[in-house]
């Protein structure tokens, strides 16, 4: 018995990159970012898909829309896979945060350091691990859609793949990407990475 996960990053707005989001409100996609939903519904398509979760956050909302639209499948808002809380981080510039000793602590050890009032990744981690572990219970031998952040996802795999958080640098989750998941009562095993839909 398996469930497949879709873990899928929101499409692009015109922050990645530049400012740490986080959980702030009213960051929507950009057009490149809504053309990049309406290609992740094609690609999704030809799937059988039980159920589509998404973070609350309007990015992935706006990303995982399109994608229901084309299923015909309804979509969950879950608060398990929203992205993570960066606290008193949260819209401050990577720029700024450079300046910032707790940043660095934050980038070079994920597993002993937290932003400032904020989760730590490990925390995360528990989150979106324990709705999956809940999915999977309910959808043995189905598919389910995830659309979830960038840090996020990297913790679900992590957690999968045996490694550790401060493992998170050793590979990209990019917008709009989709990593693809089995996971059994046999273990798991990460069929895709950060596969990118083109255009
Ligand atoms: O801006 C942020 O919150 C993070 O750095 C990136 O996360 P995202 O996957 O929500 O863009």
């Amino acid at each position: 018995m398996t469930t497949t996960f879709f873990l899928v990053r929101h499409a692009a707005h015109d922050r990645v990159g530049t400012i740490l989001c986080g959980r702030m409100p009213g960051v929507h996609l950009g057009a490149f970012g809504k053309d990049q939903a309406e290609r992740l519904a094609v690609r999704f398509a030809s799937e059988t898909i039980a159920c589509i979760r998404t973070s609350p956050l309007e990015r992935a909302v706006e990303t995982a829309e399109p994608i229901a639209l084309k299923l015909r499948q309804s979509l969950d808002i879950c608060g398990a896979i929203s992205e993570i809380d960066f606290g008193t981080w949260s819209g401050r510039s990577f720029e700024a945060l450079a300046q910032d000793p707790g940043w660095s602590a934050w980038n070079k050890s994920r597993s002993t350091s937290r932003p400032p009032e904020g989760e730590t990744m490990l925390e995360a981690q528990t989150r979106i691990v324990g709705a999956m572990e809940q999915l999977r219970r309910r959808h043995s031998d189905q598919s389910v859609i995830l659309v979830s952040h960038s840090d996020v996802i990297k913790a679900a795999l992590l957690y999968y793949l045996g490694l550790s958080i401060d493992a998170y640098g050793r590979f990209d989750i990019d917008p709009a990407s989709i990593s693809t998941l089995v996971v059994g009562d046999w273990g798991s095993k990460v069929l895709r990475l950060n596969e990118m839909v083109g255009a």
